[in-house]
């Protein structure tokens, strides 16, 4: 069995990774850090773990780590992974990070962004682990940068299309919808019930940190500068995201060419679903799940295509991916651990 350890266990990613990780039929679970828990058991920070976890959360201490892990799992607030990871990755441990800290290849943008970055030779050797976009280059990985939940709705529509040259790569404008529990466990006044409940805002217009992320991958499989903008919402709701994405053809383009041109990309990816014609994409249809739905629409009177998606932000768009991940690098089934039923409602 393969050892496996998450840091940060008590965050809402890093307790999705110990509920995924706990049911994985190939891997065994045997430390996960948290300074607020130590020593406290898992299963009492999360209740509805007793019975499944019996272990206690301990304070990150490297040595421990690595004795104990094969693999590990930072799922840690920005910047804190930097100052960690190369040390794993020297002592012979494979990450995959949940964090932004090793998603750009320019590591410029990021700081930019961001923060000054401290591991910029680990960075160069880091692979962006989009699973159905970087297969051939997560196997070989030792470190993961686990996109963001954004990226990973927007993404995964946008790049078969753009790769075929169906879009005029100046008119992209992305609209998100989040879940609460996107913004992590730590209390804040925007999450506070009273601020969310009944309520539905943009925020961060036009300037969310995610965007350069997801300029950088899109010029990359376009083969071109491509700008977007892109606006976030959250919605009253726990888990699950819903991405709108707007784009002029660049060509004359039916249905038939936009559906086939997805379904030869994805065939045979197990966690991407087409929508039926004339059905759209529900977060409560992914809900719990690894899967990212995609559903489109040409809009034939101003040459443009509308492209849907919904996945759960704590699934596909963090846990679920890097235990995807996970798999790929250690040349197991790509879905093991992730093929629990959804929830029908
Ligand atoms: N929530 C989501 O939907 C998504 C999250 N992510 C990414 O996953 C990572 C974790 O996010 P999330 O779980 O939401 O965040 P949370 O705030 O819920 O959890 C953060 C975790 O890190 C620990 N932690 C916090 N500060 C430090 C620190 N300075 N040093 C060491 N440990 C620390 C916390 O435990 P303790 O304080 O006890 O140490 C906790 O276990 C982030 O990088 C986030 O961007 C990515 C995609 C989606
Ligand atoms: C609803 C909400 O607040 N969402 C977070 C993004 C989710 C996330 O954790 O993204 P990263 O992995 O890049 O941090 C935000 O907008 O900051």
């Amino acid at each position: 069995m393969t050892r496996v350890g998450v840091v940060g266990a008590t965050g809402y990613a890093g307790a999705e990774l110990v509920r995924i990780l706990s049911g994985h039929p190939d891997v065994e679970l045997t430390i996960l850090t948290s300074r607020q828990y130590a020593e406290v058991p898992f299963a009492k920070v999360y209740p509805s773990m007793a019975g499944v976890v019996d272990l206690a959360c301990k304070a990150y201490s490297p040595d421990q780590v690595c004795d104990m892990t094969d693999i590990v799992f930072t799922a840690l607030p920005h910047k804190v992974p930097m100052e960690i990871v190369p040390e794993l990755v020297r002592r012979g441990k494979k990450v995959v990070d949940l964090s932004a800290d090793f998603r750009f290849s320019d590591v410029s943008k990021y700081e930019s962004f961001y923060q000054p970055h401290a591991a910029k030779d680990l960075n160069e050797k880091a692979v962006y682990g989009l699973c159905e976009v970087y297969f051939d280059q997560i196997k070989d990985a030792a470190v993961i940068g686990n996109p963001g939940c954004y990226p990973t709705s927007m993404l995964l529509p946008l790049i078969p299309l753009l790769k075929k040259g169906f879009l005029d790569t100046r008119t992209i404008i992305a609209d998100s919808k989040s879940g609460v529990s996107g913004a992590g466990r730590s209390l804040s006044l925007t999450a506070h019930f009273c601020e969310v409940h009944e309520s539905f805002k943009a925020y961060k217009v036009a300037e969310h940190r995610h965007s350069p992320e997801m300029e950088e991958v899109l010029s990359r499989e376009a083969g071109t500068q491509v700008n977007i903008t892109f606006v976030p919402h959250l919605v009253p709701m726990i888990r699950g995201m819903l991405t709108t994405t707007y784009a002029s053809l660049a060509r004359k383009a039916s249905a038939e060419d936009i559906r086939n041109c997805l379904a030869d990309f994805y065939s045979g990816r197990p966690f991407v679903r087409l929508c039926a014609d004339n059905s759209v994409p529900d977060t409560l249809h992914v809900r719990g799940t690894n899967y990212c739905d995609i559903g489109f629409k040409v809009d034939e009177r101003n040459n443009r295509v509308v492209l849907i998606s919904a996945i759960d932000n704590l699934v596909k768009g963090a846990a679920g991916q890097a235990v995807q991940n996970m798999n790929i690098m250690l040349g197991l089934n790509e879905t093991a651990g992730l093929t629990g039923v959804p929830f029908p409602i």
